[in-house]
């Protein structure tokens, strides 16, 4: 059985993140560290089919009155904006006309400056409108996916960079907004407008009519040929677009490294080698395609060439008057640039179709599956694993194979055994952050899939090893764990956690700011802290990754300290790197390659499992190993 495979905290974090609260500014995470899960919002948004035009339509219909006001006023602005031409037409008849119709003149004028302004109007309004429904839109969307993210599994981010997710965030957003604020209301009209004129033009004169369009299955033909590859371009250009993500990603996360290694965006591999492929493929784009554009957007603006000779031939054989022959050499243009547009307003409805795929991949992604119809009470918060398997990637190797073990509850549980024997898997199943591919995880007695996934997560905090700290003060880290604590409630946390008195030296206390542009923590110090909101949390489970192996002498002695304050009570898994401090655990699991090679208190574990044995004696012999370097005398000095 295939389990569901992959990655970072990312998705942890944004669940985290999210919370059932607002999803403004604690959204843009990278690999993570410390969650205290709190439960999600129970309003989930139904996914709906975003692809193609169909798709367009979704996304517009919430905003259908305001859309339908912003195409109207367009379509009636690029309709005004054809009545100067019908005036100018009408003025150079009258003028040569014998006398000349100079009060006709004057009042066509009147008319031409009017419709201007009146068109000025309209596409002033259209366009005010149009902006609001696109930043509703986008609003709507922003809030929506990182919500989404939060609820899917992490075997969804398996299959997808952060590059992509950020591109479909951020960049098919940005596109969704800037074709409902720019594009559609003029789509609206390129596609109203021409049909209205040619049906004016054959009023007039049908044979002039078809000549002003005589161009047009030429200039089409040009275009269908130099569209011939574009959707393998554009492809090619998407995945361009999403490693040049990825690589600029890599390279912000990775800085310390590029620098230490004296590398420059020119030399880090695949950030440089995309942005040269992205030039490469402009350029050869360019060369196919960009020829053909060309060709038809000149055969598209050459309908004068038909209609002088047509127009003058049919005016002196005396079936075209001046008057509509001075019409069609000014409208019958028109008809086809608006083609153009409709063009153009095709290939932008096209473009979003790309986003808006992705932006439907993610929305529709189905979210971790609650088999059970009816949510059970779990009997005590005891957790236990019963032949569990699972596999991070199809056809891999079995990362847990057949794990049966229990942590009852109100105990400590510790796992371990040599690095990749499993232990980190083990504390990722028991909050769904993957599904096992077969046995039962379970809390209280009941599968951890038959609990609604905010119930489960209410139940559990999570103290990685690394911490991660969004960008914000010290109080909103802290309140991701419970929105509404008080004052008091926080500063409790703190102390109990041996944070609060580190906190208040920072330069404006609690309300100091932290992360990326804030003020930089000790290890021990983030450690603390993310002690505090898993206290703040106070969570009946605690799953423990534990956190001390680099900490120096005295912030260890702090961080065990506060530790022992939050296991205090609580069922506890941890996961130990060093076997000293978990000696006096109530239980401990020893595991090897997937599999419990042994479990039972210290004591036992030294009588009966070899393996715990042999890494007892090795962490012994390492203590001694390091007095001994100490009491050795000093080192001798090293001759220059
Ligand atoms: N995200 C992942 N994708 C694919 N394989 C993974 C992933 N995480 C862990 N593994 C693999 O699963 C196995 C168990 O890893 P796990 O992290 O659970 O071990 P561990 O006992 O916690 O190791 P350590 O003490 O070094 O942290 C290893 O073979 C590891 O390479």
């Amino acid at each position: 059985m295939v389990s569901h495979p992959n990655p970072d905290a990312w998705a942890t974090l944004i669940r985290v993140a999210h919370g059932g609260r607002p999803v403004s500014r604690y959204t843009t995470t990278s690999a993570g560290q410390v969650a205290e899960f709190s439960p999600s919002e129970s309003a989930r948004t139904p996914a709906e089919d975003l692809r193609g035009l169909r798709g367009l339509g979704v996304l517009l219909r919430s905003q259908r009155a305001l859309v339908s006001v912003s195409a109207a006023c367009s379509v009636v602005a690029t309709a005004l904006g054809l009545i100067p031409f019908f005036c100018v037409a009408k003025m150079a008849t009258a003028i040569y006309e014998e006398p000349p119709r100079l009060g006709d003149v004057r009042d066509l004028a009147f008319v031409a400056v009017g419709a201007v302004a009146a068109r000025y109007v309209a596409a002033a309004i259209s366009s005010m409108v149009a902006h609001v429904a696109a930043f509703r839109v986008m609003h709507d969307l922003r809030l929506r996916i990182p919500r989404k993210l939060g609820d899917v599994p992490l075997s969804f981010f398996a299959t997808r960079t952060s590059g992509e997710l950020k591109r479909a965030m951020m960049d098919d957003v940005n596109q969704i907004e800037s074709f409902l604020a720019h594009h559609f209301p003029d789509a609206a009209a390129a596609a109203a407008v021409p049909l209205a004129t040619a049906l004016a033009l054959v009023a007039v004169d049908w044979r002039m009519a078809l000549a002003s369009i005589a161009m047009a299955p030429f200039a089409f033909l040009a275009m269908a040929i130099a569209m011939r590859d574009v959707d393998a371009a554009n492809k090619k250009w998407f995945e361009l677009q999403d490693r040049t993500n990825n690589s600029v990603l890599e390279y912000f996360r990775g800085i310390h490294v590029i620098k230490t290694f004296g590398l420059t965006a020119k030399t880090f591999g695949d950030l440089s080698r995309s942005i040269e492929d992205g030039l490469a493929w402009m350029v050869d784009f360019m060369r196919t395609n960009g020829r053909g554009y060309g060709v038809f957007g000149a055969l598209l603006g050459s309908s004068l060439v038909v209609l002088m000779p047509v127009g003058g031939w049919l005016h002196l054989r005396g079936s075209l008057s001046l008057g509509d022959l001075v019409l069609f050499l000014i409208l019958g243009p028109q008809l086809l640039t608006s083609l153009l547009r409709l063009v153009f307003a095709w290939g932008n409805v096209q473009r979003t179709e790309e986003g808006n795929a992705r932006i439907a991949s993610i929305l529709g992604a189905p979210d971790l599956a609650w088999p059970f119809r009816e949510a059970r009470t779990p009997a005590d918060n005891g957790i236990a694993f019963h032949d569990v398997r699972f596999r991070y990637d199809d056809g891999g190797q079995e990362a847990l194979a057949g794990v049966t073990f229990e942590a009852r509850a109100g105990t400590v549980t510790a796992l371990v055994g040599p690095s990749g024997a499993g232990k980190t898997t083990i504390a990722r199943l028991v909050p769904r952050l993957w599904e096992p591919g077969g046995g039962i995880v379970s809390i209280g007695g009941v599968d951890v899939r038959e609990l609604p996934l905010d119930a489960l997560l209410a139940r559990i905090a999570v103290v990685f090893q690394e911490v991660f700290l969004f960008h914000g003060t010290v109080r909103e880290n802290l309140l991701l764990a419970k929105p509404d604590a008080t004052e008091e409630e926080l500063a409790r946390a703190c102390r109990a956690a041996r944070a609060d008195a580190f906190i208040r030296a920072l330069p404006k206390g609690y309300d100091t700011l932290l992360g990326e542009r804030g003020a930089r923590l000790s290890g021990g110090e983030k450690q603390r802290l993310s002690i505090a909101r898993a206290l703040l949390k106070d969570a009946p489970i605690l799953i423990l990754d534990e956190a001390t192996a680099f900490a120096d002498a005295e912030n260890e002695a702090l961080i065990q300290e506060a530790l022992a304050e939050l296991c205090r009570g609580r069922t506890v898994l941890v996961i130990a790197h060093r076997l000293s401090t978990i000696a006096t655990a109530d239980r401990i699991v020893v595991l090897r390659s997937g599999r419990v090679e042994g479990q039972g208190t210290h004591g036992e574990l030294l009588e009966r499992c070899e393996l715990y044995r042999a890494m007892w004696e090795g962490h012994t012999a390492s203590l001694d190993w390091s007095l001994d370097a100490r009491v050795s005398g000093p080192v001798p000095e090293v001759a220059s």
